[in-house]
């Protein structure tokens, strides 16, 4: 357990009624089948169904999440955890004229089943349904950024814009417990608050899950909101009692509720969000759709921002999610959707690679320290946080805080290892800017996912660090091109103590070793040019070496000699590079980064300093968003694989000396399309 989160067995017991259909297996002897599901074409035919048929309804969709998410992969587990509660908000308010927005969006999957989208049959894959809200799959799709913490800046947006254009419908966002850790939300309730008469309803998800059980003071204090009996319970059961008490019991009633600020203090702490100016409505059980309806249209009619709290599970009605300590099956691959075990066994990957020499470090260095933002396991600091329990930091979705955080403890001696996913350091540039790296500070982030993901769609690919962290003055960028790289890159790394460094490396399995051959300056040549008067210098970019070699094997069938250079550390730029440039005819930079930026433009510049005017082609991710797809798939369509470069290249070569007939026969040499 990392440090600031208590163990789950401390967190007091959470009393959500369980619902009258709430576990799969009973459905399972019932033959349940999807009837009720399939006649839902969008949210207005919720209205005509009677309770048990939408318990019934609920219980189908679970079914239908458990074998559709297992065959394809996704987030069951949150998913599982708002059914009743998606239902009961497309019940209260009337989407797409009410606004529902979800942060971070990987809950929206029965969001999607209600409105209008029930092929879940290539969920995440190529021409099938997004894994996160797509505008350009429905109207009632909003944000699609899946990146936590924006839900409620947009609902404020939104909320200004109905009062400016005085326009009646509703905005509703839903924000988990976890994605509530991060600075942002905050930023916004700061505003949302100040407006006591502009009409907002944020409902809180929670489940007390990120991927973990969720860490921090915010937790503690949602915590202490679900043990007490909710004052709404309190208040329903008071108001039943007065109501059937003769002569005393209305007026009396009357007395306590007007004395509710008092009184909910007292049944159930309200303290931040009523301090704050927010109206607090729960805890709701989130699994009572007609206790939501309730509270929802309540809030819905309350004419400005309220807080309505549900308490959901997540993974509900399915054992071998709530059986998941880990992440209650937050995402998974594909499954045997009876016992939840991992269809196919995934082999060495990058992450487990790190994770494995991040224990060897810390037992070796004492001053190693580790942080995660809410992905202790996803990002391979689960093995280190079993070891040095003490010295591993869980921040919360806070990435900025993160960095900040990675700074003091720098300043303080230690050395800390911030493990985050390439994409999520995005928001916390100016941390890594102003305060790690202009105070010269010792600190190691660790880009997991770094280059195309694909699957997680646009804003998941980690296609940004390698340009955005080129402006910072004195860190030290590594691309490890395999397992052994990413022990002697990381390890490298730490030794640097007085600016940050980066080792970045891509999602899932590691490729083969790919061995230098040589060594020039603090690069690995690859691969050998077989002449001293060599035609192309390849410069290969971390994981994609593999790729690079290949490209030289199809050059050298056209008779082009390629040198193969792995840089290592791709910022600062080696100062051999530009000496070895000069003597190629041509430099090649292969990356997987937006070419915007990127090594290649780095090296470019490098050249241009040193005087080299040598022909430079690079090679990279096109500066646009990328729609879901496998990375290979990805890949290929923006023609970042062998074939493309080699073709490419060859064409390049031929015009700077005319080696082959200038004609459309020549060589057979068709460039692609260039982004
Ligand atoms: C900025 C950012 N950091 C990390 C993530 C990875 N991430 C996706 S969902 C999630 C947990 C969200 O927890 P919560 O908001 O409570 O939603 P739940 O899954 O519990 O429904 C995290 C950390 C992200 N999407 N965005
Ligand atoms: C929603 C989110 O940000 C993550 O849960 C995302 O699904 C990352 O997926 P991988 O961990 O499979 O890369
Ligand atoms: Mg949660």
């Amino acid at each position: 357990m990392t440090q600031n989160a208590p163990p789950d067995d401390h967190r007091p017991e959470r009393n959500i009624r369980l619902g009258k259909i709430d576990k799969l297996d009973q459905l399972k002897g019932k033959e349940a089948r999807v009837a009720l599901l399939t006649r839902i074409r969008g949210p207005r035919d919720l209205d005509r169904l009677s309770p048990e048929q939408l318990d019934q309804l609920a219980a189908e969709i679970r079914t239908f999440l458990v074998d559709a998410v297992s065959k394809t992969g996704g987030h069951l587990g949150p998913n599982l955890g708002v059914v009743e509660l998606t239902i009961a908000l497309h019940r209260v308010f009337h989407s797409p004229k009410d606004k529902v927005l979800w942060d971070t969006g990987h809950q929206s999957y029965v969001h999607k089943l209600l409105t209008g989208r029930q092929d879940f049959s290539r969920l995440k894959m190529k021409g099938g349904l997004s894994g996160y809200p797509a505008r350009a799959e429905s109207e009632h799709d909003i944000i699609e950024n899946s990146h936590a913490s924006t839900v409620l800046g947009w609902a404020d947006g939104l909320a200004k814009a109905n009062e400016v254009l005085k326009k009646d419908d509703h905005v509703v966002a839903v924000i988990g417990d976890g994605a509530l850790t991060g600075g942002m939300a905050w930023e916004a309730l700061n505003n949302i608050a100040d407006a006591k008469d502009r009409p907002l309803v944020i409902v809180v998800n929670d489940n007390e899950r990120s991927y973990a059980p969720t860490i921090g003071g915010l937790a503690n204090h949602l915590a202490t909101l679900r043990t007490t009996d909710g004052y709404e319970r309190f208040l329903a059961r008071g108001k039943d009692i007065l109501e059937r008490t003769p002569v005393v019991g209305k007026p009396l009633y009357e007395t306590l509720h007007g004395a509710k600020k008092g009184l909910k203090d007292f049944i159930a702490p309200q303290g931040m969000f009523e301090d704050l100016g927010l109206k607090y409505v729960g805890p709701i059980d989130g699994h009572d759709i007609e206790a939501l309806e309730s509270a929802l249209t309540r809030a819905k009619r309350f004419g400005g921002p309220v807080i309505v709290h549900c308490l959901t599970e997540k993974g509900r009605g399915y054992q071998p999610a709530l059986q998941d300590e880990a992440d209650r099956f937050h995402a998974v691959g594909k499954i045997h959707p009876d016992t939840g075990l991992p269809i196919a066994s995934s082999g060495a990957d990058w992450t487990g690679v790190f994770a494995d020499e991040m224990v060897k470090l810390g037992e070796e260095r004492e001053d190693i320290v580790a942080i995660t933002a809410a992905m202790l396991q996803p990002v391979g600091l689960d093995k280190f946080a079993k070891a040095f329990p003490e010295r591993v930091y869980d921040v919360g979705i806070a990435e900025q805080h993160g960095a900040v955080s990675a700074a003091g403890l720098a300043t303080g001696g230690v050395h800390p290892v911030f493990a985050v996913y390439a994409t999520f350091l995005n928001r916390a540039f100016d941390q890594v800017l102003m305060d790690v790296a202009l105070h010269k500070c010792g600190v190691t982030f660790v880009l997991d996912r770094a280059g195309i993901t694909g699957t997680d769609g646009a804003s998941h690919n980690g296609m940004w660090d390698m340009s955005i962290l080129q402006v910072v003055p004195g860190l030290r960028l590594a691309a490890p091109r395999d397992a052994d790289q990413v022990r002697a890159q990381l390890r490298e790394a730490v030794e640097v103590d007085d600016a940050p460094t980066v080792v970045r490396f891509s999602k899932g399995a590691v490729g083969p070793a790919v061995p230098a051959v040589g060594r020039i300056g603090g690069m690995d040549v690859l691969r050998e040019p077989g002449t001293d008067r060599p035609d192309v210098l390849l410069v290969s970019v971390g994981a994609l070496a593999p790729m690079c070699l290949e490209i030289a094997g199809l050059l050298d069938q056209q008779g082009i000699s390629t040198t193969v250079v792995d840089p290592r550390w791709v910022k600062p730029v080696d100062e051999a590079l530009a000496p070895l440039a000069d003597r190629h005819r041509v430099v090649v930079t292969v990356e997987d980064n937006s070419r915007v930026g990127g090594v290649g433009s780095a090296v470019a510049q490098a050249l241009r300093d040193a005087g080299v005017d040598v022909p430079l082609r690079d090679f990279g991710i096109p500066p646009r968003f990328l729609d879901h797809a496998s990375r290979a798939e990805v890949l290929a369509e923006i023609g970042l694989t062998a074939p493309d470069i080699a073709r490419q290249v060859t064409g390049l070569v031929s015009r700077i000396d005319g080696r082959f007939a200038d004609s459309a026969g020549g060589a057979g040499i068709v460039e692609p399309a260039r982004d």
